[in-house]
C-alpha cells in the first residue's frame, strides 16, 4: 500500500477516510494475508495528521475528523493482516503512530528520516492511547522522555531506542519489507492473529472504552483559544522555513 496524498501525506479526512476503505478491502479480500505501508512522497512517510483538518475549525468538523483517526488507528492496530512498514520518510507524530501500529517497522538508514511523537513541540498532547502505543514498544522511561521532549529520533537512535526494528540502507527497505514478510507468513495466520489480539487488545480497549468521552475531549482540547494560537504558530513556521 503505497500512500500518496502530496506533497506531504498528512493525514486528512479524505485521506484517512481513503485508507480506511483500501484497508477494508484488503481485509475482506480472504487471498490476502498481509500488506506492506510506505510512502510514495520522496522523503516523506507521513508528515501526520493534517493540521488544517484541526485548525479554524468548528466543533462538529473536528469530531468527525477525530471519529477518523481512531478508526484508522483501530483498524491498523488490530487488522488480521500482517502489517509491516517500510519507513522511506520522515514520519512525525501521526505518522509515527502509524508505524507503530504495524507489526514491523524497517526504516531507510537518512538521518532526515525521523521518527517520533513530537506532539509537544506544537504545543499540543499525545492522547493517551499514542502514548500507550509508545510505551508498549520503548518502554516507560524512553516513552516518558521521548512525548515530553518531543524527541523525533533518526535512524541509528531510532534503532537504539527500539521504534523501529531494522535500519536499512535506502534502497532495500522494499526488499527488506518482503523478506520480513515471508517469514511472518511462514507462521499460520490462525494462531498470529489470535496471539496479536492477545497482545493488542486490552491496548484497543482501553480506546473502545471511551471512544465518544476521547472525541470529546479532543474537540474541547484543540478548540480553546491557547491551542489553536499555537497550531497558528506552528503553521507559520512552516511557511517562514520554505520561504
Ligand atoms: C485531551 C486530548 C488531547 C488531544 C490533543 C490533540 C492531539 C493531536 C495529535 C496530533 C498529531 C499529529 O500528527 S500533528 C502533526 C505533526 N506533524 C508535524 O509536525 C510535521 C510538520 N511538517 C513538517 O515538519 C514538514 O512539512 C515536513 C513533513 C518535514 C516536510 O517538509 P518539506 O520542507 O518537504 O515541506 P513543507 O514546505 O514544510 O510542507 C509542504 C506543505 O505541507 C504543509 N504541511 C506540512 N505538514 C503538514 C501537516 N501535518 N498538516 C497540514 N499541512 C502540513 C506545509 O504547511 C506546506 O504547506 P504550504 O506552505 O501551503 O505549501
Amino acid at each position: 500500500m503505497k500512500m500518496r496524498n502530496p506533497p506531504v501525506n498528512s493525514l486528512s479526512l479524505e485521506f484517512l477516510t481513503e485508507l480506511l476503505i483500501s484497508l477494508e478491502k484488503l481485509e475482506n479480500d480472504k487471498t490476502f494475508r498481509g500488506i506492506i505501508i510506505t510512502s510514495d512522497c520522496p522523503g516523506i512517510f507521513s508528515a501526520g495528521l493534517d493540521l488544517l483538518e484541526m485548525y479554524g475549525r468548528d466543533p462538529a468538523h473536528c469530531a468527525e475528523y477525530w471519529k477518523a483517526v481512531q478508526e484508522l488507528w483501530l483498524r491498523v492496530y488490530l487488522s488480521n493482516l500482517v502489517v509491516i512498514g517500510a519507513i522511506n520518510g520522515i514520519s512525525p507524530a501521526g505518522g509515527c503512530l502509524l508505524s507503530l501500529s504495524c507489526d514491523y517497522r524497517v526504516l531507510a538508514n537518512n538521518p532526515k528520516y525521523a521518527i517520533g511523537l513530537n506532539e509537544t513541540l506544537l504545543g499540543i498532547i499525545a492522547p493517551f492511547w499514542f502514548k500507550d502505543v509508545l510505551v508498549n514498544t520503548i518502554g516507560h522511561r524512553a516513552a516518558e522522555r521521548a512525548l515530553q521532549l518531543g524527541f523525533l529520533f533518526p535512524p541509528s537512535d531510532a534503532l537504539q531506542v527500539g521504534i523501529v526494528d531494522q535500519v536499512v540502507p535506502e534502497d532495500q527497505v522494499q526488499s527488506t519489507a518482503r523478506s520480513v514478510m515471508a517469514q511472518w507468513l511462514a507462521i499460520p495466520d490462525h494462531a498470529r492473529q489470535l496471539t496479536k489480539n492477545l497482545v493488542r487488545k486490552p491496548t484497543a480497549d482501553r480506546l473502545l472504552q471511551q471512544r465518544d468521552a476521547d472525541i470529546q475531549n479532543f474537540v474541547r482540547f484543540i478548540s480553546r483559544d491557547s491551542i489553536q494560537k499555537s497550531l497558528h504558530v506552528y503553521l507559520e513556521k512552516l511557511k517562514q522555513k520554505k520561504g
